[in-house]
């Protein structure tokens, strides 16, 4: 562990306690604990620090129930909490310690004669499209959080850097493109829903769907809007995958599909809107600046981009973007999550005249801007 300096100790500046000075007493604390005004934010408030401290406990009930794909399990019926034990390997006290948990969690139900079953929220895990992979491969980020001090330092070599290999640029292997491309796909589903239900395409004759990875986004967009045409660019190793998608939608008489790096390789032309769907976060300033200034290049006067990804909330963090993205993209090595207002400003700078914001339903799934290049502009 890395070693930590003392706290010293705010200054006294006056006689007078401050209001957190005051918080920060037992004295008032027990009052304010009695105290019948008082008395049920006292509560709140320490059931919330509460769940903040124990959230690592959480996090690792939830992993432990996908590892031993109780979930899925329990999607048939309740089970006995016994044969949940038999079928895991845990020793039946343990697994009962680990089943209530799930209860106390909101996940799972306890019946009669020691069976459990899944919960409305515990049906969503086990039904949300790319959850329970998104989950187990949080082994990676758990051990890159281990030491946090040294990881905010900057003093560790974090291994999801390794899991998204693309964010340094240069060659990407195959096989490694083949596993971050499924967890993407997977998990694109609610994105596209997301996006796709909080901004229109009915007038976008050709999209462009740049990182597009396997196509997941383009088929939601094809099927959505019929007389669409679409262009999806990404790594040489990622983009040939998606004319198997294209194909089984019946999709590829509409869409072509282009290998390339936005790095070091000309943007396809010819589309009027272009999409970067969880594309920005994941790369350095200058990056996304270069990017986004290609892109204005090939979009034609009064051409749009559709920006979609999870965001900071900026001068109001929030707890998706602030307290998980933004952890997750310093983790992968080159990443931010950039607010609203930081991507509007990039993309006002890249030459782009408007830029919006469209509210889309579940900020921890997505956020959408779209910016516009203005009917003057002229093409790079
Ligand atoms: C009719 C009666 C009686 C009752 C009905 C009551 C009712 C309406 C119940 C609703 C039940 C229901 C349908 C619930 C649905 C719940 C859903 C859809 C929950 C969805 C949850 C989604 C979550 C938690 C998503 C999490 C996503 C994560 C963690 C994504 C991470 C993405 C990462 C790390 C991406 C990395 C990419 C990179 C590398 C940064 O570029
Ligand atoms: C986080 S994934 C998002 C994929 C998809 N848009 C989605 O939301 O599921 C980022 C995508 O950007 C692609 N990508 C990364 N660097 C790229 C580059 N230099 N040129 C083209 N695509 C790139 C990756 O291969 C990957 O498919």
């Amino acid at each position: 562990m890395a070693d930590v300096p003392a706290p010293t100790g705010p200054a006294r500046r006056s006689r007078l306690p401050s209001f957190h000075q005051l918080v920060a007493t037992r004295g008032f604390q027990r009052w304010a604990a009695r105290f019948p005004l008082t008395r049920r934010l006292v509560r709140r408030e320490g059931e919330a620090l509460f769940d903040l401290l124990a959230g690592f406990c959480h996090s690792q009930v939830l992993m432990a129930l996908v590892q031993l794909d109780i979930p899925e399990t329990l999607m048939a019926g309740p089970v006995a909490g016994r044969s949940l034990a038999a079928r895991t390997g845990v020793p039946e006290e343990r697994m009962a310690v680990l089943l209530r948990a799930g209860v106390a969690l909101g996940l799972l139900k306890e019946r009669r004669g020691g069976c459990f079953a899944l919960t409305q929220r515990g049906a969503a895990l086990a039904g949300v499209p790319g959850l329970q992979a998104m989950i187990r491969h949080h082994d990676v980020l758990y051990r890159d959080l281990a030491d946090p001090v040294a990881f905010f330092r900057g003093e560790t070599d974090p291994e999801l850097a390794g899991f998204w290999p693309y964010v340094f640029g240069g060659e990407v292997d195959p096989q490694v493109a083949a596993t971050y491309s499924d967890l993407m796909a997977q998990s694109q589903l609610l994105v596209a829903d997301d996006t796709l239900d909080a901004v229109s395409l009915k007038n976008v004759s050709h999209l462009m769907d740049i990182g597009g990875g396997t196509g997941a986004f383009l088929a939601e967009a094809g099927n959505r809007y019929p007389a669409l045409r679409m262009t999806l660019f990404d790594l040489p190793a990622v983009a040939p995958h998606a004319e198997a998608r294209f194909a089984q939608a019946g999709l590829t008489g509409r869409t072509r599909v282009a290998g390339g790096s936005f790095r070091s390789d000309p943007l396809p032309e010819g589309a009027d809107a272009i999409s970067l769907v969880r594309v920005l976060y994941d790369h350095t300033d200058e990056t996304v600046a270069a990017l986004l200034s290609k892109v204005f290049g090939v979009l034609p006067p009064g051409g749009r981009l559709i920006i979609s990804e999870p965001m900071s909330g900026g001068r109001r963090p929030e707890r998706a973007g602030d307290a998980y993205f933004a952890i997750y993209t310093l983790a992968m090595g080159t990443g931010k999550a950039r607010s609203a207002a930081e991507i509007g400003a990039m993309c006002r700078a890249a030459g782009f005249e408007k830029v919006q914001e469209f509210s889309a339903r579940r900020p921890f799934i997505t956020r959408c801007l779209v910016a516009t290049k203005g009917r003057k502009a002229m093409s790079n």
